[in-house]
């Protein structure tokens, strides 16, 4: 058969941009077709405005503390136009990086359509059949709408419009404790919005329970007010939104952002007719990535999984590897990390505590040291949060880390978990002094240090000193 292409990438987010640039890169014919606007959600409604949005809150916060350091910041003037406009400009600033044009240059051939599969090896797009004996479905996820009575008669905001607000909300009530739901909350909260959080469950549930429950004391702190229910009803009177709970609780406020999860983009373009099998909320795949049709992969946020930037991208440097190279590329989750940027940030590598409790049971150690101990942050006046790291022996499993720039903490562990290198060699390391780092250094030289100091080594440092003092 005479393909138009080698590979047919459709959507240009985060998964879809980094497997059509690495095919094209390795001089494969490549089709990247987008329908909406390149770098998808990460750039235009998620990550990026959602990280700016933070950047100005945490700058309003830093201004609205009791003096520190024996310095006493002016109170903040929050301006919503400028916060509007620095989160634009962070994406205007990001967007070349994702652009039709720097593809092009990569070599791909961008589309700029809704893509439609039609056969096994060809896709439609404005008008155009494109053929290509590998396919890589890159379609993305949308935010989740739960079947809460009246929603559809209300005016609601999600992460599609949160961004463009004209104006700050008044009091945003937030159906949803996740990490949307908390990350958005404190925003709000520090620029100076009354906010509610409606959770079911528990706020941040993925993630370890003593780091979820310093930040949401800290939020609370601040001003976030948590109610615990199901959101079961919601109705708009003169501008105002009410949100009642299936406890019976009912909150009144401005605005109202849902964020309860996210639902995978697999219907409508053509999987369904071709076969391809549709979870309950994504593409089945297999540890490549494959579908069950085996030449057609599904990857990021469209399949199931976790949905995450990162894991996007790794997927399709995987693909890459698997289409351009021919080599099987399974995915590893062993060093999984992800970060919630509140502050402080929650961060998070491989096993949480409880599940490294499940999985290894009494061999499991776990070692937690504070930031109290750690001279750098003793010496900035912030000491909140730990890091805790879960070993099996002296085996690196996971670690949880909640404090300031937590997220960036998260590498040394990467190497650890994936045995490029061992607890021992971290707890030898020479790390920068004063540094946040030396935390990670101290939780793994703990772990030796019962073996350092035990019975043998003192054995033969007796004996040496014996040989000293006779010689
Ligand atoms: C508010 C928010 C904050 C977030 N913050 C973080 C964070 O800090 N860190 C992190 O790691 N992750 C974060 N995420 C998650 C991250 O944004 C996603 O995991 C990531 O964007 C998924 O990338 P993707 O390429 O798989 O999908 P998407 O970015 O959704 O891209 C899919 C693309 O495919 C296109 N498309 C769909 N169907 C078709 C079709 N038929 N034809 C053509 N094009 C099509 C869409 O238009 C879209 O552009 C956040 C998400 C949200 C909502
Ligand atoms: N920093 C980051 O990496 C980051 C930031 C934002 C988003 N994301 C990605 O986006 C995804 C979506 O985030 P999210 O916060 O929407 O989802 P989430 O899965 O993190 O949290 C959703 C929450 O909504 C709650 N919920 C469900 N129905 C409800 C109801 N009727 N009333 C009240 N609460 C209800 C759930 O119990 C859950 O705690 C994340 O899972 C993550 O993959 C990542």
């Amino acid at each position: 058969m005479e393909y138009t292409h080698d590979v047919i990438v459709i959507g240009g987010g985060a998964a879809g941009l980094t497997a059509a640039g690495g095919c094209a890169l390795f001089g494969l014919k490549t089709a990247l077709i987008e329908g909406h606007k390149m770098g998808g959600e990460c750039l235009n409604n998620g990550c990026v405005p959602s990280k700016a949005l933070i950047a100005s809150a945490s700058r309003a916060a830093e201004a609205r503390e009791a003096k520190r350091a024996g310095v006493q910041l002016a109170a903040p003037k929050v301006k919503w136009s400028g916060v509007h406009a620095h989160i634009h400009q962070a994406i205007a600033d990001i967007a070349p990086h994702d652009s039709k044009e720097r593809f092009e240059e990569m070599g791909c051939e961008v589309i700029l359509g809704w893509a439609k599969v039609t056969g096994p090896k060809s896709v439609e797009v404005d008008g155009r059949t494109l053929t290509a004996p590998r396919i890589v479905i890159a379609t993305g996820s949308r935010p989740s709408i739960p079947p809460i009575n009246g929603l559809a008669d209300v005016p609601y905001l999600t992460n599609e419009n949160l961004f463009d607000l004209k104006t700050q909300p008044e009091h945003l009530i937030i159906i949803g404790g996740g990490v949307i739901g908390m990350e958005m909350a404190q925003s709000f909260c520090r620029l100076g919005s009354e906010v509610t959080v409606i959770e079911p469950g528990d706020l941040m549930g993925r993630d370890d329970r003593d780091s979820v429950s310093l930040v949401t004391s800290v939020m609370k702190d601040e001003g976030v007010r948590f109610v615990s229910g199901k959101a079961a009803g919601v109705s708009a009177d003169h501008g105002m939104i009410s949100v009642t709970t299936d406890g019976g609780k009912t909150i009144n406020g401005s605005h109202l952002l849902v964020a309860v999860g996210r639902e995978a983009r697999m219907k409508g373009y053509g999987l369904e007719a071709l076969g391809i099998e549709l979870g309950k909320n994504g593409i089945k795949v297999d540890e490549r990535r494959r579908t069950n049709l085996k030449h057609i992969y599904a990857i990021g946020d469209c399949r199931e999984g976790p949905r995450l930037t990162h894991v996007s991208g790794y997927e399709g440097s995987n693909v890459v590897l698997e289409i351009a190279l021919g080599l099987p590329a399974k995915v590893d989750w062993r060093a999984l990390p992800w970060c919630t940027y509140t502050q402080p940030e929650v961060a998070q590598i491989g096993l949480t505590e409880s599940q490294a409790r499940e999985k290894y049971g009494d061999s499991l150690r776990v070692v937690t040291e504070g930031f109290d101990h750690n001279e750098r942050a003793i010496a900035e006046g912030r000491t909140k949060g730990h890091c805790k790291v879960m070993f099996n022996g002296k085996k690196v499993v996971g670690a949880s880390i909640c404090g300031a720039n937590a997220g960036e903490l998260l590498l040394p562990f990467t190497q650890m978990i994936t045995g490029k290198s061992g607890s021992f060699d971290m707890g030898g390391a020479i790390i920068a002094y004063p540094t946040r780092s030396e935390i990670v250094k101290a939780a793994a030289f703990s772990v030796w240090e019962p073996t350092l100091f035990g019975e043998w080594p003192k054995k033969w440092v007796a004996f040496l000193a014996k040989m000293r003092r006779k010689f």
